[in-house]
């Protein structure tokens, strides 16, 4: 029988994967194909299917009922594929060139089937290596431009963004979120995943209230600020780069949420670069952070001037203030980052890869003051030059 005849949910396997691209069309039925699993993620399967004739390439990534990383205890909605699926259409609707294209959805099977990026690299992965990326902070700071304004109330009448913001009621994955980066990295939670030598500087964190004080200002931030369609997730293994191109994906985190979230995850992301690189290596990934917020603060400008729909707008001063908003907001967000994913449960390769015991703890007690440095000093930074210069002091 036609898996899409079915109409309801089954885990699909390297065979009926194939069945399904077939049943669609999208490869044709005589052609020989090969199809892997690939999914290196916390939540998901992904198979990669490949017409070996032609070469051609298709992706099928589908939700399971439970989170990958931890298993069927840990029930998860399947829901968030076509949330996925429909983020990476609405996103691309302002910048295509800036994510992969989907071929198809099926909201019972939890799949996406979109465009196969196999010839790029998965930038966390890639930046570990040692790769510049010339073009990844000017293409990042270009997507959250355009897709944060664009989803927000400074393009759109009310009542499509409202419309927009219960589509993408994200409740689930975002409790996610608000647990694992917001909530049990600052309590002695069982979530928590550290080495023993950590539990010294851990135990600071938790008996730093003014800290605690300031990420529950931020998780209120988080919870209640819907300002934009946000990706929700977008840290360095949820881009693909090469030396010409970028491609976000994984947006199934995606919800309205606080402008600055996505830019801080971003940037946390390559603070663990700056912290492990030495020398002009360290200078690259420092100008990506300096170049990922001109970028986005210059291109969310010319759209704030020539398209916003907002009457206060142009009222002076109204500009400067939103962007000092945000501009907080990131840091903390990024500094929030930075302690999750050296303490909380789901790490990084950039820190845990670090072979030499003695250097990967110094690392993560370095990624861990700059966090909380970074969430502290949000509001009396104002400029991300400032923010370089404090980068290469620590
Ligand atoms: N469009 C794609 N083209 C090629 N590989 C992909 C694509 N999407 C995902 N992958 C591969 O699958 C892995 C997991 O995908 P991801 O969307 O991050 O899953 P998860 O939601 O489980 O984190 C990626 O790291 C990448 O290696
Ligand atoms: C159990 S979910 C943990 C973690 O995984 C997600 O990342 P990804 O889907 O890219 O693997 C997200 O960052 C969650 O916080």
């Amino acid at each position: 029988m036609a898996i899409l005849e079915k109409q309801k949910y089954e885990a699909l396997t390297e065979e009926t994967a194939v069945q399904l691209v077939k049943e669609l069309n999208i490869i044709p039925e005589s052609a020989q194909v090969t199809c892997q699993e690939i999914g290196d993620g916390n939540l998901n399967y992904v198979f990669k299917i490949r017409d070996e004739e032609t070469g051609k390439g298709v992706i099928v990534k589908q939700a399971l009922p439970y989170a990958k990383v931890v298993g069927e205890s840990w029930p998860l909605t399947l829901k968030r594929a076509t949330i996925e699926a429909n983020a990476l259409k609405k996103h691309g609707e302002f910048v295509p060139n800036l994510v992969p294209k989907v071929y198809a959805t099926d909201e019972n099977l939890a799949i996406t089937i979109m465009e196969d990026l196999s010839h790029l690299t998965i930038a966390r992965t890639g930046l570990i290596n040692g790769e510049a990326y010339p073009k990844l902070s000017g293409d990042i700071g270009e997507y959250l431009a355009r897709t944060l304004f664009s989803t927000s109330d400074l393009a759109l009448h009310p009542f499509e963004k409202k419309a927009l913001a219960v589509e993408f009621s994200n409740p689930e994955l975002c409790k996610i979120t608000e647990d694992l980066i917001f909530t049990d990295p600052f309590f002695d939670h069982d979530t928590n995943d550290f080495e023993p030598e950590l539990r010294g500087a851990v135990e600071g964190l938790w008996e730093n209230n003014q800290l605690r004080l300031e990420a529950a200002k931020l998780k209120k931030s988080f919870v209640t600020e819907a300002e934009a369609l946000l990706h929700g997730d977008l840290h360095s293994g949820s881009i693909f780069a090469s030396e010409t191109e970028t491609k976000v994906i994984d947006p199934e985190f995606a919800f309205y949420g606080p402008i600055g979230f996505d830019i801080g995850l971003f940037l946390g992301n390559l603070v663990f670069q700056v912290i492990v690189r030495e020398g002009e290596k360290k200078t690259i990934v420092l100008d990506h952070i300096e170049n990922t917020w001109n970028v986005f603060s210059s291109v969310l400008s010319q759209l704030w001037e020539k398209e916003s729909v907002e009457p206060f707008a142009k009222v002076p001063g109204y500009k400067e203030a939103y962007f000092q908003k945000i501009f907080s907001d990131t840091l903390g967000f990024a500094g929030c980052e930075l302690i999750r994913r050296t303490i909380g449960l789901s790490h990084v390769k950039d820190l845990d890869g670090i072979e030499d015991s003695e250097q990967r703890i110094s690392a993560k007690k370095t990624a861990l003051a700059t966090g909380t440095a970074l969430i502290l000093k949000r509001n009396e930074m104002t400029a991300i030059e400032e923010v370089i210069t404090f980068l290469k002091e620590n």
